[in-house]
């Protein structure tokens, strides 16, 4: 059967004028809140005997004017249409038998006049869901749980009323032996988190309670669940628990409901052969909110933001299901999900809360649309499986356990459930509408062979409908409406929320495989990195390898060049073949080394003394400072290293080595001879020759003694001022002496190396090697 959808309207308010009504129900009377005006007595004379076939003459419509046309009306028609002078006791007891008639039970049930038919489902294995639906204020609260005198009670109280009630009678009439028990479970969804409100909110988690998918039905897991055995116990549970609930002031309702609130009272009715239990969920949803008019708060936003997405998604999946869609957005939010509606099994009734006046009319307009397509809504009126005991038993109703499928529309099927047309009420316009239903169908591709399962011996029971008109229909019949899979088809049993699940188990399973290859991944590309960064720190060790082999061939070069300028051909010599290693096949350098090797050949033949042009360097005092102290330069003077480059390039194609004819003709007259250079014990042929180590740092060192710039010297590491002074002094002095020889072409003497450095007045040996390190290329 479809789910029920009554509209109720609730009395106006104090604050509210008869002026603004603009909602009318009802074929024959007149606005909604015609008589909400009559006194409580008159209410009761009047409605007394003849109220609830009042109730039922009504066409059921409520209509609303167009906001965009006021001549325009639009008109919903629902169930049953609650006006404003309706009792709560009368909601509860006409609400039932309007579609219920109590004529159509068995006669053993009719003594129970005053259970309403959804505590009679309950009973006899089927869930009951009752939720009220409806805009804030609309009167959601006072429906479900109502006032505290008798007469104020709501379906919740009056609803455990009759279980209890009927709980002692069937105790009483099975002489004991069949045993009722029931238990309560209640819980609130506030900002889409849900808490339990048997315990007090202090212990609430942050995250609150889970949901798990439990064979089809969403359950919350860690709910407390207490045995309630009396009414007045459950009064006491109930009233204690409302206290936890999350309710604030809004400017629309004084005692707002910010949350949705659920109550299951779980009955499970034990008889010597089996188990049966069945749940009753009370559902009083928060209400929808034009923040527009709320002026809420920051923290009532978030509420009602919360309130106004998880109603939205209620309307979606409603819109889904009526578009026959089949993806239906229930696990969009925990309200959804858990109220499961066209999923559920049993019996679903909507109470729709309505406000007859214009400030709420696009609300009600849009609570109205939703309704109304609710009632579309087709929900299975299937019991739940009784637990046998003794030997187990063939399971019954095995294709009807099988599925809570998405709802796909039933347009060509033959639907026994539903009442003949004959037996309609002519009056009654939904007759004349095609009827539209859902039913449950598999999701997957059908085998070309369904089959409808019959089971002949199923016992009997009342069936309801929606014109109130009752049928006693087997229950097998009802299996005809869903074609189902071969019982011995392996995946027959599999529902939709089943589907879901393993639809959610194997994208969680494929998302850990792939958190798994991109860890892996990030592992592989570290490892590529630092082997990347191995290479680089190799090349790069290369490079400088290279560089540093270079530079000390270009100090060779230079040295041999020095030595060449200064005519002692057998150093240059000497330099130049130290350097080929670091220039191999530099034709130029080989052409130098060839010419001058055959000078120095030549003036050994024209007997000039010459102790050889090769000769290993002797070792003396400075010679094995140097040796020691030698280290390649790490860098070379980037105008000096140019300068090479450009001199013994091999790629410069430049002719800037210098020829042969520069090498064969000294440019430099030697005025004495080295070992003239008296003043030191030092060979300085040999020093330079043999000391290979004479780098950028000691050229440029000599460089700046030998410019006699006092402010540069003092610079130099362990000078200063004074010893710079007294260094200058001495190489003046050494120009004007006539023992020291050197080179024609400088106006100066020049400190050629270390050695003579070393020798100059003031300058020891420590001396030069402070200067030299302090010394920066
Ligand atoms: N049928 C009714 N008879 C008398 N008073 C009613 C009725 N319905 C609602 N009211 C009153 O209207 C006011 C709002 O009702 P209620 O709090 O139940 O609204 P609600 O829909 O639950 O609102 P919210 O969604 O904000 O929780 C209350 O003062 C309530 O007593």
């Amino acid at each position: 059967m479809s789910v029920r959808v009554v509209a109720r309207v609730r009395p106006l308010l104090k604050s509210e004028r008869e002026l603004d009504v603009i909602l009318r129900t009802g074929a024959t009377t007149g606005t909604a809140d015609s008589k909400s005006r009559q006194s409580t007595g008159d209410k009761k004379s009047s409605r007394e005997g003849a109220a609830l076939a009042a109730l039922r003459d009504r066409d059921n419509l409520v209509r609303i004017p167009n906001p965009k046309n006021e001549g325009e009306e639009y008109a919903f028609q629902f169930n049953a249409v609650y006006d404003s002078d309706a009792s709560q006791q009368e909601l509860f007891d006409a609400e039932g038998t309007s579609y219920m008639p109590l004529k159509m039970y068995p006669p053993s049930d009719r003594s129970c006049s005053t259970v309403a038919p959804t505590t009679k489902h309950l009973f006899n294995g089927f869930d009951v869901t009752i939720f009220a639906y409806g805009v804030t204020g609309t009167g959601k609260t006072h429906t479900m749980r109502g006032g505290k005198t008798l007469a104020d009670r709501g379906v919740i109280p009056r609803m455990l009323s009759g279980i209890y009630r009927r709980s002692r009678k069937i105790e009483k009439d099975s002489d004991g032996e069949t045993k009722v028990q029931v238990s309560l479970s209640y819980y609130e969804i506030y900002n889409d988190k849900v808490y339990d409100l048997f315990e007090p909110p202090e212990k609430r988690t942050l995250a609150g309670l889970p949901l798990r998918d439990n064979g089809g039905k969403t359950v919350v897991v860690g709910l407390t669940e207490k045995s309630c055995t009396s009414l007045k116990e459950f009064e006491g549970l109930y009233d204690q628990a409302n206290t936890n609930r999350s309710t604030s002031a809004t400017k629309l309702n004084a005692h707002s409901s910010r949350s949705h609130a659920i109550l299951a009272v779980k009955v499970t009715v034990i008889s010597p052969d089996q188990t049966r239990v069945s749940t009753a969920s009370a559902i009083d949803l928060a209400g929808s909110e034009d923040n527009r008019r709320t002026e809420n708060d920051k923290e009532r936003m978030v509420e009602s933001a919360s309130i106004n997405k998880s109603l939205f998604v209620l309307a979606q999946c409603v819109e889904a299901i009526n578009k026959k869609q089949h993806r239906i957005p229930y696990r969009e939010s925990k309200m959804t999900r858990i109220l499961s509606l066209g999923q559920n099994n049993g019996l679903t009734v909507m109470i729709l809360n309505l406000a007859s006046v214009r400030s709420y009319h696009l609300d009600t307009i849009s609570s109205l649309n939703v309704a109304s397509r609710t009632r579309k809504i087709e929900v299975r009126e299937v019991e739940n499986d009784p637990m046998f005991k003794g030997p187990p038993r063939a399971p019954m109703r095995s294709s009807m356990a099988a599925s809570r499928q998405p709802l796909r529309p039933l347009t060509a099927s033959v639907n026994v459930n539903m009442p003949a047309p004959a037996a309609k009420d002519p009056a009654k316009k939904d007759d004349d509408k095609p009827v539209k239903m859902f039913s449950v169908y598999s999701d997957r591709p059908q085998k070309p062979h369904m089959t409808q399962l019959r089971k002949p011996e199923v016992s009997k029971r009342p069936s309801l409908s929606s014109d109130g008109h009752t049928s006693r229909i087997l229950k097998p019949a009802r299996q005809t409406l869903a074609p189902v899979m071969e019982p011995s088809t392996d995946h027959a049993d599999i529902s939709a929320a089943k589907i879901e699940e393993m639809v959610e188990k194997k994208v969680e399973e494929i998302l850990a495989v792939r958190t798994v290859s991109e860890q892996s991944r990030q592992t592989q590309v570290r490892e590529l990195n630092e082997k990347v960064q191995r290479r680089l720190e190799m090349l790069e060790q290369r490079v400088d390898g290279t560089e540093d082999a270079r530079a000390e061939g270009l100090s060779y070069l230079l040295m041999a060049k020095q030595h060449q300028a200064r005519g002692e051909d057998a150093s240059a010599l000497r330099m130049y073949q130290l350097a080929l290693p670091h220039f191999p096949h530099n034709e130029k350098l080989m052409g130098k080394i060839a010419a001058l090797k055959e000078r120095v050949q030549g003036k050994t033949r024209g007997s000039q003394v010459f102790t050889g042009a090769v000769s290993p360097p002797s070792k003396g005092r400075f010679g094995s400072m140097l040796s020691l102290k030698r280290e390649p330069p790490k860098t070379f003077g980037k105008r000096q290293s140019e300068d090479f480059d450009a001199d013994y390039g091999d790629h410069t194609g430049g002719d800037g080595f210098s020829s042969d004819e520069d090498v064969s003709r000294p440019r430099h007259k030697k005025r004495a001879t080295a070992k003239s250079f008296t003043r030191g014990e030092i060979d300085l042929d040999a020093v330079d020759c043999g000391d290979p180590s004479v780098s950028p740092r000691t050229i440029h060192l000599l460089s700046i003694i030998n410019s006699r710039d006092v402010s540069q010297i003092k610079l130099l590491k362990g000078v200063g001022a004074k010893k710079a002074e007294a260094i200058v002094d001495c190489l003046c002095e050494m120009d004007q002496n006539p023992d020291v020889s050197f080179v024609s072409d400088q106006p100066q003497f020049q400190v050629n190396n270390l050695a003579e450095l070393s020798t100059l007045k003031g300058v020891g040996l420590k001396t030069v090697e402070n200067m030299r390190n302090g010394v920066l290329v």
